[in-house]
């Protein structure tokens, strides 16, 4: 018999006692119940990650994941393919906005080629970790093996074992390549059980002709996988992006070792179901940062019942939604853990 594969393996159970525990603080805070909204959620979710009343957060942790696509042949993206690796460049030298990102809220940084067209090892800065160099073009064939899919996702693990060596007490992921809105798409299409025409953006900025015109490839796509697309393993293997795959292998193996997840936009947000259709306790690991502007998100996060924090009509990538909130988790913890409570402070309860 074959061994059980990693991503199978459980991941961490919440504390209920410090669920509890931090539930019977909030309560006791200054303020009325409830008036800090998703705040206080926060506040009780990463209580419950953490195992204690007061959490904390100071050393977050960004990997990009960065890939091409085959079907970017196609023409659906509004830019070249040769920018997924041009902004490979531009995170080494510290220039994307996931850089300027993660200098301002202390992060550490790293961004892994899993699978970029043309070579980056001239770039010492960036981790080489290249299944293959781009996807097959979904139009033709499947975009990757199964083998490959699996070695993505270990891609992925690999990550988290390097946040949690750095000793991070959250993930983010962000990817980087070009035509993956159209493969996330194409993914989210399969685990929401609809039509990609309801799900299909401008990504990068297509016009209305150009949304169309890839609605129109990605159902041909679709049609033409529909019998590999049964099983989500399958699904990410047929439609997936290597990128696509490490962040899924990542958010499972956070999962697995406790370590709170922030996840981004779309992208990352269909790696993240994906994730959680592979392996249902990742769920209780995520926290989501924003909503994106491109339209499929907002249905992705309904799939995954999450309320993101923020809704800035940003559509980038690269982690830079989840970034942009992380300072709105630290708020949620300083709150929570320093706010006086009535009795310390002698102020009247509602019901006094
Ligand atoms: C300069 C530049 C920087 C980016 N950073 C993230 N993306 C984002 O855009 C791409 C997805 O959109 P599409 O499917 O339309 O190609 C991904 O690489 C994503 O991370 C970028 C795109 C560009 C052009
Ligand atoms: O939401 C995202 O992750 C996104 C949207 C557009 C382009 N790239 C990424």
């Amino acid at each position: 018999m074959q061994p059980s594969p990693w991503w199978q393996a459980p991941t961490q159970a919440p504390s209920q006692d410090a669920l509890a525990a931090a539930t019977q603080r909030q309560s006791q805070l200054t303020k009325p119940a409830g008036a800090l909204g998703e705040l206080e959620q926060i506040a009780l979710q990463l209580a419950s990650l953490q195992g204690r009343e007061c959490p904390t957060l100071q050393r977050p942790w960004i990997s990009i994941f960065a890939a091409d696509h085959g079907i970017a042949a196609a023409g659906v993206s509004a830019y070249p393919q040769a920018v997924t690796a041009q902004m490979v460049a531009n995170f080494a030298h510290g220039g994307a906005a996931i850089c300027v990102l993660a200098r301002q809220i202390g992060a550490a940084f790293e961004v892994v080629d899993v699978g970029v067209l043309s070579s980056t090892a001239a770039l010492p800065e960036v981790v080489q970790a290249k299944v293959a160099p781009g996807t097959a073009n979904l139009l033709e064939a499947p975009a990757m093996t199964e083998d490959q899919c699996l070695a993505a996702l270990a891609v992925g693990q690999a990550a988290v074992a390097r946040a949690l060596a750095h000793g991070a007490d959250i993930f983010i992921g962000g990817e980087m390549g070009i035509g993956n809105t159209s493969s996330a798409s194409a993914l989210a299409t399969i685990f929401l059980n609809t039509e990609v025409v309801q799900l299909v953006g401008p990504g990068t900025g297509l016009d209305a002709a150009g949304v169309i015109r890839k609605a129109s490839l990605l159902s041909q796509a679709l049609q033409l996988h529909a019998a590999r697309c049964h099983t989500p393993l399958g699904a990410l293997t047929t439609l997936g992006g290597f990128e696509i795959a490490a962040l899924c292998g990542a958010y499972i193996a956070a999962a697995q070792a406790g370590l709170p997840v922030l996840v981004d936009g779309l992208i990352s947000s269909v790696a993240a179901l994906a994730a959680c259709r592979l392996h249902a306790g990742v769920r209780d690991w995520l926290i989501f940062g924003h909503q994106s502007a491109e339209p499929a998100h907002v249905r992705v996060l309904a799939e995954l019942d999450a309320r993101p924090l923020l809704q800035l009509g940003m559509r980038l990538g690269e982690g830079s939604g989840a970034a942009s909130a992380y300072p709105l988790l630290q708020l949620a913890c300083a709150l929570h853990g320093q706010m006086a409570t009535f009795a310390s402070a002698g102020v009247s309860t509602r019901d006094a």
